[in-house]
This record gives C-alpha cells, sequence and structure tokens, in this order.
C-alpha cells in the first residue's frame, strides 16, 4: 500500500457522510472524505441553518434509532464543547402534530404512546390556549412530542467534520469524484487525484445514482427540489422560538395531501420557515433552473386559513433537495456485488436527527460488523422491482 491509501474512503461531506468519517475515525480507521464542493456549500441536502429533530414517526423502529440518536447528538455536544440543538429545558420547542382525527395521526399517536414519548394531547376547546396564533382545521386533532426541538445544521457539520479531523482524519473538499473502480481494494478518481482504499462508503445524496452508476447499481431514487420558505410575523415574536412556539407537522390538510411543516421564528429575525414536503423533480446540477412554485401556492393558502399572523408571502425563499425512495425509508445497506462498498442514501426529506445513528450504522457495515439496529427496512433488495441492477 503507498502513502495514498486509507482504510477507508467516504464519498460526500453532508451530514450522513461527515459521521460516517467521524465514527471510522473514533475506530481509529485511517479515512479520507471526498467532498466535491468547497466546504461548507449549500448545493446538496445538508445545509442552511435548522432541522427538526423529534421522536415523533408512524414507524416504531424510528423512534427506537432516536432514543440512542439524541444521547449521541449530546455525546457530540459535549465532546465538541458546542450546542447543537433546543433541547434542553426551557429551549426545548417541542413538536405540534396535526392531522384530520382518523389516519396518519392516530399513526402517530400510537407509535409515540406505545413507545411512552412524552406527549401532551391538546383538546380543541384548549388548543388555542397552548398554540395562540394558529387555526386547528375542522376535525383535526393534535399533540405535542415534547422530545422535539431545532437541530443546528451548519454548526452540526463544522463540528462534526472538525471532530473528524482532530482524530486524524483527512478531508480533501473541492475533489469531485470522476470514477470508482470496484474491486478487494476500490479505487476512487477525482478531479485532481488517485485514492485507494479497502473499503468505500457511497454517502452522495441527491448524486448517489451518478456515482453509483460507476459500480453498476442505479437505485429507485428521485430527486426533489424543495422551496424552503421563510415567512413574516405580522406582530414580531408571535411564533418565536424564545416564546417557546413549537415546531410542527400538519400531517393532511384541505390544501395539500403531503405534510406541510415549520420552525419556529429563529434564524432570521422575525421570519417562520414553513415548507412542503414535496416539490418539483431536478437534476441536482440543474437545481436553480427548476423553478416550479406549486408548493408556494399551497403553502400560501394554507398559511392565510391557519397561521393567520404570517403575512402570505414568502419573504425568503431559499433551495434545498430531497432524495426520495419510493416507501420514504433510507438505504443502509452492503452493495448487492461489491460487499467492501456501503451505502447511505435516499433519506427521503428526514435523514438530518438520525445523523449520528447513520453515521455508526454506516462504520459498522464497512467494517464488516453486525449492525446495532435491525436494517431490514432500509435494505437494497426490497427495491427488486425498481433497481436496474443484478440483484
Ligand atoms: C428543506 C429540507 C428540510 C429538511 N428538514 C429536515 C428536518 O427537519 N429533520 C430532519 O431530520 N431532516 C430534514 N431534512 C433531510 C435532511 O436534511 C437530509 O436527509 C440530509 O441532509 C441528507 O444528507 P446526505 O448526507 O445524505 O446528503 P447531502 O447533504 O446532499 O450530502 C451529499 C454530499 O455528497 C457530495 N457529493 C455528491 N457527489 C459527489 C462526487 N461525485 N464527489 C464528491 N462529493 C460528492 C455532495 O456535494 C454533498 O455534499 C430536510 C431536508 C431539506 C432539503
Ligand atoms: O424530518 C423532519 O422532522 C421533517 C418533518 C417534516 C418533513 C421534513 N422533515
Amino acid at each position: 500500500m503507498s502513502s495514498q491509501d486509507y482504510d477507508c474512503i467516504v464519498i460526500g461531506a453532508g451530514v450522513q457522510g461527515s459521521f460516517t468519517a467521524y465514527n471510522l475515525a473514533k475506530n481509529n480507521k485511517k479515512t479520507l472524505l471526498l467532498e466535491q464542493f468547497v466546504l461548507p456549500h449549500s448545493r446538496g441536502s445538508s445545509h442552511g441553518q435548522t432541522r427538526i429533530i423529534r421522536k415523533a414517526y408512524d414507524e416504531d423502529y424510528y423512534t427506537h434509532m432516536m432514543e440512542e440518536c439524541y444521547q449521541l447528538w449530546s455525546q457530540l455536544e459535549k465532546e465538541a464543547n458546542v450546542k447543537l440543538y433546543r433541547t434542553s429545558s426551557l429551549r426545548r420547542t417541542g413538536l405540534l402534530v396535526m392531522g384530520p382525527e382518523q389516519g396518519d395521526y392516530q399513526v402517530f399517536k400510537s407509535t409515540l404512546e406505545r413507545n411512552k414519548v412524552p406527549i401532551v394531547i391538546l383538546p380543541r376547546e384548549e388548543f388555542s390556549q397552548h398554540i395562540p396564533h394558529v387555526n386547528l382545521s375542522q376535525g383535526n386533532a393534535a399533540l405535542v412530542d415534547t422530545t422535539a426541538g431545532v437541530l443546528y445544521a451548519d454548526r452540526t457539520l463544522k463540528t462534526v467534520q472538525g471532530q473528524f479531523q482532530k482524530l486524524g482524519g483527512v478531508i480533501k473538499d473541492g475533489q469531485k469524484v470522476i470514477d470508482i473502480t470496484p474491486g478487494s481494494v476500490v479505487t476512487v478518481t477525482t478531479v485532481s487525484g488517485v485514492y485507494r482504499a479497502k473499503r468505500l462508503v457511497i454517502t452522495a445524496g441527491p448524486w448517489a445514482n451518478t456515482l453509483l452508476s460507476h459500480t453498476g447499481l442505479q437505485l429507485p431514487l428521485q430527486v426533489i427540489k424543495i422551496n424552503v420558505c421563510y415567512w413574516r410575523e405580522k406582530i414580531p415574536g408571535s411564533y418565536n422560538v424564545q416564546h417557546r412556539f413549537p415546531c410542527f407537522i400538519q400531517l393532511e390538510s384541505e390544501e395539500a395531501k403531503h405534510h406541510i411543516y415549520g420552525l419556529p421564528s429563529n434564524e432570521y429575525p422575525g421570519l417562520m420557515k414553513i415548507c412542503y414536503h414535496t416539490g418539483a423533480e431536478t437534476d441536482p446540477d440543474e437545481r436553480d433552473r427548476q423553478t416550479d412554485r406549486g408548493d408556494i401556492d399551497i403553502l400560501q393558502r394554507y398559511i392565510t386559513r391557519c397561521f393567520p399572523g404570517l403575512v402570505p408571502i414568502p419573504a425568503v425563499v431559499e433551495s434545498c433537495m430531497y432524495t426520495v425512495t419510493p416507501d420514504n425509508h433510507f438505504v443502509l445497506d452492503l452493495h448487492p456485488t461489491h460487499s467492501n462498498i456501503v451505502i447511505g442514501a435516499g433519506f427521503s426529506g428526514h435523514g438530518f436527527k438520525f445523523g449520528p445513528i447513520v453515521g455508526k450504522l454506516l462504520c459498522e457495515l464497512s467494517q464488516g460488523e453486525v449492525p446495532s439496529y435491525d436494517l431490514s427496512p432500509f435494505r437494497i433488495r426490497r427495491f427488486q422491482a425498481h433497481s436496474k441492477s443484478a440483484l
């Protein structure tokens, strides 16, 4: 082996690749993290100020994973002496879940109750006393997952990449990977270098299939552009994080069949972030040419009806991308034909909060260890009918 060689190469320094590299370095693996853009950047899925962290899910396995994940977030905060999320007593925002009484709302409620997650049910007659400035839709019920809060996304990436480097890990940014040659030693070619390693992890977000094409695999992933909209408070402070306004998810609504979700005003003074949980398909390299605003029309109608304290015209619109699988569950698996290549993909717009646990699991998979959780919901073989590969 030459000095160019590593135990493991990770492609993609978004939240999942950064946590994977950090876990590998913690396990004394000589690790290289490659990123196509100069860091930090805002061209993938992990940039921006904030994300929701929550235990409220419709599947037990996500709620279970979050139990440990909260501890891993705290561990990283302590290790790096930085605050990455607002869940400490006073600043914990909680997550308001609203939806038609029957349907998904009941599934969320049962999962939370079954897993003994502390929640508060808000009867309609008490709703406005707890959550002023929001109109609960007719026929909707509401609860609060009190464990939930706001994660700081950009700060997380900076922190975890910094800790990785402190552990001896190497980051090479501005190095787009243009070829992968699988084998017992994998060769990775970038625009300016050739690197070899015993193991490879691909965490390329919206570019997953571009990279996987070098390995003879394509996954059924759809890349969606999300318009990240911020809305101005008519009375400054009414939806503010300091006043303990919660994050929220509106499961279904008159306006939309997909979720609408929001975070209290925080990063931009007087502006609350509210987005639609889907958008128009895009090529990740042509994101800015996708100008569909159908999601913004839906949000304007919803905000006018349910958030009367916001001006229903977005004050700021930023862009982000989801990489969505047909069932909205992640891909955490070994490559079907090259067992020293590990894939983390398809985080379907809800992967950030899982970063620490995804990093741990991808590290375990790459080292041939038995993963800490049952990964059957995340296996590639569930796509048998969709994947263009010899599975
Ligand atoms: C608007 C929005 C809101 C969201 N809200 C939440 C939320 O509230 N809570 C939550 O938990 N999750 C949320 N998510 C989802 C979460 O942010 C994503 O699941 C997560 O960021 C995905 O991370 P990733 O590392 O897989 O992808 P990315 O962050 O896209 O990272 C992939 C990286 O690979 C690099 N790369 C690609 N190709 C190459 C190449 N050829 N060579 C080198 N590098 C390459 C890319 O440049 C990129 O940096 C949200 C996402 C969006 C867009
Ligand atoms: O992962 C989350 O918590 C949010 C919820 C709503 C949709 C976008 N992602």
